[in-house]
């Protein structure tokens, strides 16, 4: 383990640059030098105080009597700064008196599952859960996931513990941070908890698909990785239940992503997997990003079912079993999937914001107030299902707890497996065709735009504001554009940035949940009436001097 850095070599940080970590509900910052314009802002004292501010969090929460020690598990993702991180976490974590239990190489949903799984063997249940990650970032990003039974950190716990932090790191002393060390020399455990987590997501596909011990007998279905932490799961979860994996690519952890980024979300990324899926003549692909939190398939055909395919996919299943219940999706689902998910499916689609946070607290809100909604999805691959996680114990009736699950966790791994095996079962025609069926009717926009609009925080314009404030400016005046542009109607209900339909499409331009972008997407017919939309976001765009429209400029230039 590295020696602790003293106080001194530690020069003081302001309370606020703390804050600027605060990515939503996750931790973010820069932990690898060599970046331009990206100074190292999560260094090891940094990560050290925060660690110890969630101690203190959550012995705040907990509030054990003396005879109980609080256990806080700790995991990470591929990246190339996950060891000293890890080593920073357990000297904040031992140092505040907590014991620590390091799984290594771990799954985001893994590590909100160790809060709830029962076994001493191994430690469990935690009463805390770190995940270090920066999901899809560049390799120099990292961050952090904090978990307890009652799920994930909100927005204001992870805004407290940062302030919490900014005190603990300006007072830390070269005695605190060797006491922290040895502690944590002496106490830290080592478990191999991936081994447990995915013997009970087999035992969970089993059990679904009725007892069965291979359900996915034969069937052909490549995984791809992407050099992240999900290459578990071709040989610790397909295998064992029957499936034939050969082609699985990426599954070695590599930090640098050598070969794309791991993000379902990505262009190239999908690319590679289509492509594995044809050149093995699988049945299904699946692919995760880096902390196995998101996902996506891609069917027999090479057909992608990730985005809005992939939430018209979980909602055909869903409301199977829950016939009207109402579907929580992000921002930037398309209108097709409404007429889906309303006309074809009988369901209700409750448009409301980006963020998987956002959708699934809001999920619990209706639910809360009597409409019963049974997903929370997003087009990025995070899911939730009422039905995981409404545990029959005090967790559930604390906080309404629908903790979020992803759709590695259950969508995929239990819904979608299961799909198949059941279609299987009943003698259907194998491959994937029984998911492709599901989505048959979904109308798909034939132009799909995505750009994201940079605002230069050094520009004067900015006058000395934040880029929150500026992004807020620029979409005010475009609603105030679009308000009388007699060829735009403005979404009737809209829960963020400027959504507006026009050209036989539509277009959303909003504020980014942590970037200083404002990402811009278009639907439409084609070419010619996306430009048309494209150039009434330009109009109030162009205002902006600080905003960078190149993307936008070229698009309508070129397209
Ligand atoms: O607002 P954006 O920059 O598009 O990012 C939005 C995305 O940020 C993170 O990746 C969250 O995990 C997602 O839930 C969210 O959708």
């Amino acid at each position: 383990m590295a020696a602790a850095p003293s106080t001194t070599a530690s020069p003081s940080i302001e309370k606020v640059d703390f804050l600027k970590l605060q990515n939503g509900s996750d931790i973010r910052g820069v932990a690898v030098a060599g970046v331009e314009g990206e100074p190292v802002n999560l260094t090891e004292p940094v990560t050290e105080a925060i660690a110890a501010a969630f101690a203190a969090w959550l012995l705040d929460k907990k509030k054990p009597d003396s005879s109980k020690r609080l256990r806080v598990s700790i995991g990470h993702d591929s990246r190339v700064s996950a060891q000293k991180l890890q080593d920073a976490v357990s000297r904040g974590i031992a140092g505040a008196g907590l014991d620590v239990v390091q799984y290594g190489l771990a799954s985001t949903p893994a590590m909100f599952n160790s809060t709830i799984t029962e076994d001493d063997k191994f430690s469990c249940p935690v009463d805390g859960s770190i995940m270090i990650t920066a999901s899809h970032l560049p390799y120099n990003r990292n961050g952090f996931k904090f978990f307890t039974n009652a799920g994930g950190l909100g927005k204001a716990d992870i805004k407290d513990i940062l302030e919490l932090a900014a005190n603990i790191y300006n007072n830390f002393t070269v005695e605190s941070m060797k006491d922290a060390e040895r502690k944590a020399a002496s106490s830290v455990k080592r478990v191999d908890y991936m081994d447990i987590y995915t013997s009970d997501l087999v035992a969970a596909v089993r059990k679904a698909a009725g007892n069965i011990e291979k359900p996915l007998d034969g069937f052909h279905i490549v995984v791809d990785a992407g050099n992240g932490a999900g290459g578990f799961f071709a040989a610790k979860v397909l295998e064992p239940l029957g499936a034939i994996t050969t082609g699985s690519q990426f599954l070695e952890p590599d930090g640098l992503f050598p070969n794309h980024i791991p993000n379902p979300e990505d262009k190239a990324a999908m690319k590679a997997i289509t492509q594995a899926v044809l050149d093995n003549k699988a049945d299904l692909g699946i692919i995760f990003d880096t902390d196995v939190d998101r996902s996506a398939a891609v069917d027999s055909t090479g057909r992608e079912l990730n985005r809005n395919r992939l939430i018209a996919l979980m909602s055909a299943i869903v409301l199977e079993d829950h016939p009207g219940t109402t579907i929580v999706t992000d921002s930037v689902t398309s209108d097709g999937l409404t007429a889906f998910i309303e006309g074809k499916l009988g369901g209700k689609h409750h448009r409301f914001k980006r963020g998987y946070r956002n959708v699934i607290d809001e999920a619990i809100r209706l639910n809360s107030i009597g409409e019963e909604s049974h997903l929370a999805i997003e087009t990025s691959g995070h899911g939730a299902l009422k039905e995981n996680h409404w545990l029959d114990d005090g967790a559930y009736l604390m906080v309404g707890f629908y903790c979020f699950c992803s759709c590695e966790v259950y969508l995929t791994n239990v819904k979608l497996l299961n799909k198949l095996a059941s279609a299987r079962a009943l003698g259907g025609s194998g491959g994937s065709k029984v998911l492709t069926e599901l989505v048959e009717g979904l109308e798909e926009p034939a132009v799909v735009v995505e750009l994201r609009l940079k605002i230069d925080q050094s520009h004067p314009d900015l006058k000395g504001g934040s880029f929150r404030e500026y992004g807020e400016a620029v979409l005010k005046h475009l609603d105030n554009i679009t308000e009388s542009n007699p060829k735009l109607q403005k979404a009737p209900v809209n829960y963020e940035g400027v959504r507006a339909s026009g050209y036989g499409g539509w277009f959303l331009l909003r504020l980014s949940l942590h970037d200083p972008v404002l990402p811009l997407n278009i639907e439409a017919p084609s070419d010619e009436d996306a430009v048309k939309l494209g150039l009434a976001v330009l109009a109030a765009a162009n205002e902006f001097p600080a905003l960078d429209t190149s993307a936008l400029d070229k698009y309508v230039r070129v397209s």
